[in-house]
């Protein structure tokens, strides 16, 4: 790629990478210099310059010498639509999932039934890069873009035709996907979250729409949970801009959930499609991942895929990592389920998921992210007093806050709640409680494998905790 075809110029230089961070500038790379949450990459500028960076993409403020200045209002949408250039070519089909809660479980549920159609799938989010034979954790959501672009370069490089991504709220805002062609889009629910960046829930909301009204081909479909209250909001956007839709849920027109009966191992469900009714034993519990599974199958239908086969191919759907994932049963016989609910919609979710499987008690332990949204730690807390029968609060992430605030935060919702410092007492408190017929529940970290406290991550697995303690 030569850089007079980025500038429009007459002396072209040879583009060797693209860059956000300046210490990850060489001879060559197009620095990308944003304004960011933490700091100015603005005032990077000189020291990529003298790194080699021979374009910066910058406000058309911002001060560059000794290197052109590439000046974009969206500095940020400017980079992604030329790095993606550069790192071009990508899998022909595209997908990407945002909603608050959801998006790890139906990516990764998209890649399976893509594969059980014979294709080769990937997918890219909170699981990191997910293939067939190979997962590498890139630490974010969605990646930061020049990450992001590489890799969904790199799965095209391995023979991956077909991506499903996370479309983060950060992530959007931010253009870390931008330059990716996306055929279908998906929208599954929208609860607080992530106010601690974004402001309020308008803003939030806003963030997660550019997927519809703005990153999705105007030729592409968007996929849209049609039980969640601000379904319309999406479904109004997509209509406007003439996307096709596909609706998904009790009241879809393309999916529509007729039934759903809980069985031991799963669920059974009854859906109705092209006029006839499909009938499926879904081997996961829950209302919550019946959805995902549904807007799974809704991507997989918008990007080609057949009807009956997609739905019939839903019964041999695997768990995702983390989420209702059953570690032990304990010696009294109790089940211990680990899930990432990390905000009270997804609390309640989980709760209501595990409740027809309780004969006895459902017993709750979880905590709260440090350094993320204080708001939503009331409501978890609240959520949980109303469906659980004992709860255990305890510490999630700290990360630079003091946890013992965190957990008063929690606490002023729960009311009647034990206080456990420390998530490996907690998780051992917990099922020391059980007796046979009840279900624990721990919640917040799900897969994660380190619990970040001030600088550093010490190594902590929920499964592998509750396996220890109830041994
Ligand atoms: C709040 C947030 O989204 N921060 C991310 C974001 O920061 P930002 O653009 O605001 O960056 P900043 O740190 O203020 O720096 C501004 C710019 O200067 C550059 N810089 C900075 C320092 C330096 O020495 N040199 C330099 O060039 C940075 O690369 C950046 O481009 O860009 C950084 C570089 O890509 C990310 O590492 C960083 O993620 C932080 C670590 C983070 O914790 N992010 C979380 C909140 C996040 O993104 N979560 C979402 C949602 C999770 C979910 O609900 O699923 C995710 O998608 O993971
Ligand atoms: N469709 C849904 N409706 C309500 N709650 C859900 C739904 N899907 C998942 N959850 C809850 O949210 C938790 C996280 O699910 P998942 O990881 O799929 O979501 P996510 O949107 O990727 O989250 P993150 O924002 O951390 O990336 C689950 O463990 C479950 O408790
Ligand atoms: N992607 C989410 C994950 C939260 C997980 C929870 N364990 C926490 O640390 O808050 C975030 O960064 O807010
Ligand atoms: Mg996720």
């Amino acid at each position: 790629m030569k850089l007079g075809i980025i500038t429009g110029g007459g002396e072209a230089e040879t583009v060797t990478g693209f860059a956000i961070d300046h210490r990850k500038v060489a001879p060559g790379t197009v620095f990308g210099a944003f304004e960011g949450a933490r700091v100015n990459g603005e005032d990077f500028i000189d020291a990529a310059v003298a790194s080699g960076a021979i374009a910066v993409v910058a406000r058309p403020g911002a001060r560059v010498e000794g290197a052109a200045h590439i000046a974009d209002k969206r500095p940020r949408e400017r980079f992604a639509n030329l790095a993606a250039q550069f790192f071009a070519p990508f899998p022909a089909t595209n997908v990407a999932v945002t909603g608050t809660n959801g998006k790890t479980s139906t990516v990764e549920m998209t890649r399976q039934l893509w594969r059980m159609a014979g294709d080769h799938a990937a997918s890219i989010g909170t699981l990191g890069v997910n293939t067939d034979s190979d997962n590498a954790r890139t630490g974010l959501t969605t990646p930061d873009v020049v990450t992001f672009l590489s890799n969904v370069a790199g799965l095209a490089r391995e023979g991956v035709t077909h991506l499903a991504f996370e479309a983060s709220s950060h992530g959007l805002s931010q253009y870390r996907t931008e330059g990716v062609p996306v055929r279908a889009a998906a929208f599954t629910n929208l609860g607080r979250d992530h106010l601690d960046y974004h402001g309020d829930m308008a803003a939030y909301f806003t963030a997660k729409l550019r997927l519809f009204s703005e990153v999705l081909s105007p030729e592409g479909t968007a996929v849209v949970w049609v039980d969640d209250p601000q379904s319309d909001r999406v479904i109004d956007l997509a209509r406007a801009r003439g996307n096709r839709l596909v609706s998904v849920g009790t009241h879809g027109d393309t999916l529509r959930l007729v039934s759903r009966d809980p069985t031991l191992l799963g669920q059974g469900l009854v859906i109705e499609a092209e006029g006839r009714e499909h009938r499926v034993t879904l081997p996961l519990i829950g209302a919550y991942q019946a959805a995902n599974a549904l807007i799974a199958a809704g991507l997989v239908i918008a990007t080609g895929g057949d009807v009956a086969t997609t739905l019939a191919n839903l019964a041999r759907l695997q768990p995702v990592r983390g989420r209702l994932e059953r570690a032990v049963i304990t010696k009294q016989g109790a089940p211990v389920y680990i899930d990432y609910a990390h905000t009270a919609d997804a609390l309640e979710a989980a709760m209501l998921a595990l409740k027809p499987h309780a004969a006895g008690r459902l017993i709750v332990v979880f905590g709260a992210g440090g350094d993320r949204d204080t708001g939503k730690r009331e409501p978890m807390g609240q959520v949980a007093a109303q469906h659980a029968d004992s709860i255990i609060v305890t510490d999630d992430n700290p990360r630079g806050e003091n946890p013992a605030e965190i957990r008063r935060m929690i606490l002023k919702g729960a009311r009647g709640a034990s206080e456990v410092e420390g998530r490996r007492d907690a998780i051992a408190a917990a099922i020391a409680e059980a007796e046979a017929q009840d279900i624990v529940l721990i919640a917040g970290k799900g897969h994660e494998q380190g619990q970040i406290v001030g600088d550093m991550v010490l190594p902590f697995d929920d499964v592998t905790v509750a396996r220890e303690v109830a041994s």
